[in-house]
């Protein structure tokens, strides 16, 4: 059974080892320990989300365990395999300080660092992108790109974990075990802003971003990005596939669904971005949280309009396998409550190496040089919480 802390000296964070499952979201903390049951690769294949989370509720139940939560990662490609547990122990909190967490990283030791592609590369991908936008083929495409680090020693995953979270206040903060059973031992770890979806009894709510600013060191210059970004009409543009699509694919579910007319902009600690809070009432609320994140992915936010042409641009485009990147990472107990976040602003660990992933979107008036500068500044989120400061020069050079 679950067990609920509420106190806010107590940080449940300080119990978590490398190995453990760890959620640290703006509405809770849910510290996974163990793994009671789980999917393997073959139970998940030719499985939909949906069937993926009801059949390892259905094992749960099986072996006797009270009040089951699932925990895991998704896939950006519907047909890959996740992971997905129900943990041994499950501990919660809803009252954190994530300021407590902190934890003052030390400066990473760097054997080498490159991008994949390299930079050149990865802009003329996009320019591939935008001619295909102007011959009509499609209207918008993420594209993403990897920066690999090999660092001297091996990380030490439950500093990171709090030198990100106490960097990133109220964002989806996660550090999960996907070393799918495997010696191996590799850890997806991230602070992601963007919510897919959340599900409380009969509330629905989601919060795309679409359209984004670096943020810079000067306060002026910071001002400056933020007003550029929330009169630019080409962001506008390009955030507006996402709300309409999003509207579209909740709407059945929904008695009523409230989408503002104009976004917000939000802020990470390195990025401005065009925000839309969309909160509906669904008509059912046995409806399950994975269910409604099924069918909003992938929104336009990660993949593209439409999304089976952009898809198969990316495919063709990334010469890497985005595996999570881009996919959800959240939670659900057996009423189908829940919340999902995208995996943005992540790395994969694997002893001494990590990839952190980063993408764009690119519309029609894209330049290739700005999609550079864009993922550069969202890979500074975890290269900040590694003591990685000054890498953008340093990596531009290399890459
Ligand atoms: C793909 C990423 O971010 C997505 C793309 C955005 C954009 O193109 O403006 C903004 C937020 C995310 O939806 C990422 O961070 O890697």
């Amino acid at each position: 059974m679950a067990v609920s802390i509420k106190n806010k000296e107590y940080q449940l964070l300080d119990k978590f080892n490398a190995g453990d499952n760890l959620l640290y979201f703006p509405s809770k903390c849910i510290l996974g320990k163990g793994e009671a049951v789980s999917l393997s690769a073959e139970e998940q294949s030719g499985l939909s989300f949906s069937e993926r989370i009801h059949t390892l509720f259905r094992k749960a139940e099986v072996l006797g365990k009270d009040e089951p939560i699932i925990i895991g990662a998704l896939p950006f490609n519907k047909g890959n395999r996740g992971m997905l547990i129900v943990p041994e122990s499950v501990e919660q909190q809803v009252d954190m300080d994530s300021k407590q967490a902190g934890y003052t990283a030390s400066s990473l030791s760097i054997k080498n660092i490159q991008s994949i592609p390299f930079a050149a590369d990865y802009e003329k991908a996009v320019e591939k992108i935008v001619s295909s936008i102007q011959n009509g083929e499609l209207e918008k495409a993420v594209l993403g790109r990897i920066l690999q680090v090999a660092a001297k020693e091996e990380l030490n995953i439950p500093q990171l974990i709090k030198q990100l979270i106490a960097e990133n206040e109220n964002k989806f903060n996660f550090a999960l075990n996907i070393s799918d059973g495997t010696e191996r031992k590799k850890t997806l770890i991230g602070a992601s802003p963007e919510l897919l979806i959340s599900k409380y009894g009969k509330t629905v709510v989601t919060n795309p971003l679409a359209g984004s600013r670096p943020r810079k060191a000067d306060p002026l210059e910071d001002r400056q990005m933020e007003n550029e970004l929330r009169h630019s009409k080409k962001d506008l543009h390009e955030h507006q596939f996402v709300v309409h699509s999003i509207e579209e694919a909740l709407r059945p579910f929904c008695k009523s669904l409230y989408v503002p007319k104009k976004p917000s902009v939000i802020s990470t600690n390195t990025m401005w971005h065009l925000s839309t809070k969309i909160v509906g009432e669904l008509k059912d609320s046995s409806t399950q949280s994975i269910q409604l994140a099924e069918c909003l992915h992938p929104t336009p936010a990660i993949c593209g309009t439409p999304a089976d042409t952009a898809y198969k641009k990316i495919e063709m485009l990334e010469p890497f396998e985005r595996d999570y990147f881009t996919g959800l990472i959240g939670w659900s107990n057996r009423n189908g409550d829940g919340e999902w976040a995208i995996t943005i602003r992540c790395a994969e660990i694997e002893n001494n190496l990590i990839s952190l992933f980063a993408g764009a979107g690119i519309v029609e008036d894209s330049v290739p040089q700005e999609e550079t500068a864009e993922t550069a500044a969202k890979f500074r989120t975890m290269l900040s919480a590694l003591g990685i400061k000054n890498i953008e020069e340093e990596g531009h050079k290399q890459c």
